[in-house]
């Protein structure tokens, strides 16, 4: 029996856990069933209540208050402390169906995503087919916002080509709070933003105003010294050298999603399936008389 699941993830404040309950509340008035796996240990609130919560193992602040850790060492030792306690996972998720999908709403912090090694060895654990098995798929998310500096929006998008290439899962790599941004770029203006390239960095949007209103642009003077760095010329030929090898890349396409939206949700959750191929491992499935007599 296979199991499906989507593991979100990304930055900091990306809206991971409104991804997770928007998708939940898109399954539920769409009569699909879910399991919602909490593993951040530092997470505090939930709109869904998860159904495993790795706080019920441990938790950032015991750990931190215990070891003398800081934020980020606590969370790294969680995992560690997860990966000697797999049966955590196993118990729980053994004997959910192919019906569900099992969202695992994961922590920002991005050195998870980029070069410790702890992620890759859960996702292994997740995957084969002598332990779980689950047919999973990873949702990294980045925020739309980002787009507005092109040094911001390369670094998110590098880190989401990292995150690829160490764990080796079907990816959706998805532009988040799509809101925030719909009413200052026009739609065909962002759709330069879904495929990241080098072209985008040549363009300061600053200068490119002044050009439209036909003013000589002249770059800010920078006032100290951090950001006469971070608009100097050795900064820029960083970025177009970053932008450069996404492009030859040639791997992070962005999806939009608007959590507000649930046609977006609806949207996603699409490619989701696809990824896992969800739609396939089906029975097909008759009402049940009650659920007919329910509807007159
Ligand atoms: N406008 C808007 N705000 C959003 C959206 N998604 C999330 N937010 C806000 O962004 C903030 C962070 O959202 P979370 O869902 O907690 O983000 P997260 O990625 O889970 O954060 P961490 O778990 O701390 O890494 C919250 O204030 C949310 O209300 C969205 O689609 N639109
Ligand atoms: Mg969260």
């Amino acid at each position: 029996m296979s199991k499906f699941g989507v593991m979100v993830m990304g930055p900091a404040g990306a809206g991971k856990s409104t991804f997770c309950a928007s998708l939940i509340t898109h399954l539920q008035l769409n009569r699909r069933s879910c399991f919602y796996v909490n593993l951040d240990p530092a997470a505090e609130s939930f709109e869904h209540t998860p159904d495993l919560d790795i706080r019920d193992l441990i938790s950032v602040e015991d750990v931190m208050d215990e070891l003398k850790l800081g934020p980020n060492g606590g969370l790294i030792y969680c995992f560690e402390f997860l990966m000697e306690n797999l049966s955590f996972l196993e118990e729980a998720l053994n004997s959910v169906t192919e019906e569900y999908l099992i969202i695992f709403d994961m922590p920002g912090q991005i050195e998870l995503y980029t070069h410790y090694p702890v992620l890759p060895a859960l996702v292994n654990f997740l995957r084969s087919p002598g332990n779980l098995d689950i047919r999973l798929c990873a949702a990294y998310l980045l925020e739309s916002t980002f787009v507005v500096d092109r040094a911001k929006y390369f670094a998110g998008s590098l880190s989401a080509l990292s995150s690829m290439y160490m764990l080796g899962l079907p990816h959706l790599n998805i532009l988040s709070k799509m809101d925030l941004v719909k009413d200052q770029i026009r739609k065909k203006d962002f759709k330069k933003f879904l495929v990241p390239d080098t072209m985008l960095i040549e363009e300061d949007p600053a200068e490119v105003e002044a050009r439209k209103a036909g003013i000589d642009y002249q770059a800010p003077v920078e006032s100290d010294e951090k950001d006469a760095l971070m608009s100097g010329a050795g900064f820029k030929r960083l970025n177009a050298a970053v932008a450069q090898l996404l492009e030859n890349f040639s791997m992070v396409h962005y999806h939009k999603l608007d959590c507000t939206d649930e046609d977006s949700v609806g949207g996603i959750l699409s490619y989701i399936d696809e990824c896992i191929q969800w739609a396939e491992a089906q029975e097909p499935k008759e009402l049940a008389d009650e659920e007919y007599e329910d509807d007159e």
